[in-house]
C-alpha cells in the first residue's frame, strides 16, 4: 500500500470559494482507494488541525499532494500559516534537522538538512491567470513556466525538507473563464494525470 497525504490548501475566501480545489480533493479521494493499492490522509486547511498530527502526517507518507489556488502570485494565507506552523513543529521530528551546513564551512550545503528523504510530493495549482499568459511572448509572465517561475520558491521549500517532485499539474482561467466544459476537461485530465504518475510511482517505489 502507498501512503498517500492531500493538503487542501483552497482556503474559501472573496471570490475563491475553493470548490475547484475541493472538487480535485474528491478525486483523489474516489483514486487513491484501498483497492487501488493505497492509504489516503487528507487535511483541509479550513478546518482546524494539531500541528504535531500534521507532522505525523507527513512523515507517515510516502507522497505528499499539495492543493493550492493561486493568490497574489503565492498560496493563500491559511495554506502559508499551516506550512509556517507545521514544518517548524516538524524541526528535529521528522520535517528537517537544519539547514545542512556545517560551522566549518557555512558557504556550502544550504537546504541539505531535511529529513524526509525517499519522500516525493506533487503539486497543483489553480490561477484566473490563462495559461498563455505563461507562453506567449510579451504576455505577463515573461515566458516563465509555473514551477519554474511563481511556485519556484514552494518547489524549493519541498527540497529542503528531501523531497523529491512528481510532476505537477497547473489549471488556468478557473474564474473569467470556469465554463462546465472546461471543469469537466479539467476533472478528466486529473484523473488521466493520477494514473500517469502513480503508475510511474509503483515501478520506482518497489524497485
Ligand atoms: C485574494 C485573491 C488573490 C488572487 N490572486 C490571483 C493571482 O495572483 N493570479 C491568478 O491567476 N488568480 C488569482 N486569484 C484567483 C484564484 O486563483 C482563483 O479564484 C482560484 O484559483 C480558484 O480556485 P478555487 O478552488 O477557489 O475555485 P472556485 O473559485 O471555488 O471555483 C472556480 C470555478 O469552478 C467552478 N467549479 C469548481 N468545481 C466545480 C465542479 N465540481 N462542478 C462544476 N463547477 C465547478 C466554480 O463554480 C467556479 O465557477 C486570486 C483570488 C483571490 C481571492
Amino acid at each position: 500500500m502507498k501512503k498517500i497525504f492531500v493538503i487542501n490548501g483552497g482556503q474559501h475566501f472573496a471570490h475563491s470559494g475553493g470548490k475547484f480545489n475541493h472538487t480535485l480533493t474528491g478525486l483523489d479521494q474516489s483514486y487513491f482507494t484501498e483497492e487501488n493499492g493505497f492509504e489516503l490522509q487528507v487535511t483541509d486547511i479550513n478546518l482546524p488541525y494539531d500541528p504535531d498530527e500534521e507532522v505525523k502526517k507527513f512523515v507517515w507518507a510516502d507522497v505528499v499532494v499539495y492543493h493550492t489556488p493561486v493568490w497574489w502570485f503565492s498560496m493563500p494565507y491559511k495554506l502559508k500559516e499551516y506550512i509556517d506552523v507545521v514544518f517548524t513543529a516538524g524541526h528535529r521530528k521528522g520535517l528537517y534537522r537544519s539547514d545542512g551546513r556545517k560551522n566549518e564551512t557555512p558557504e556550502i550545503n544550504y537546504g541539505t538538512g531535511g529529513t524526509m528523504q525517499g519522500r516525493k510530493y506533487m503539486l497543483t495549482t489553480t490561477w484566473n491567470a490563462p495559461d498563455t499568459a505563461f507562453t506567449l511572448p510579451g504576455e505577463f509572465f515573461l515566458e516563465h513556466s509555473v514551477d519554474q517561475g511563481v511556485m519556484f520558491g514552494f518547489h524549493r521549500m519541498n527540497a529542503f525538507l528531501g523531497m523529491q517532485p512528481l510532476e505537477s499539474m497547473h489549471f488556468h482561467d478557473l474564474e473569467k473563464n470556469a465554463t462546465p466544459e472546461r471543469i469537466d476537461a479539467y476533472k478528466n485530465q486529473y484523473l488521466a494525470h493520477l494514473e500517469a504518475q502513480f503508475t510511474d510511482l509503483e515501478i520506482a517505489l518497489s524497485a
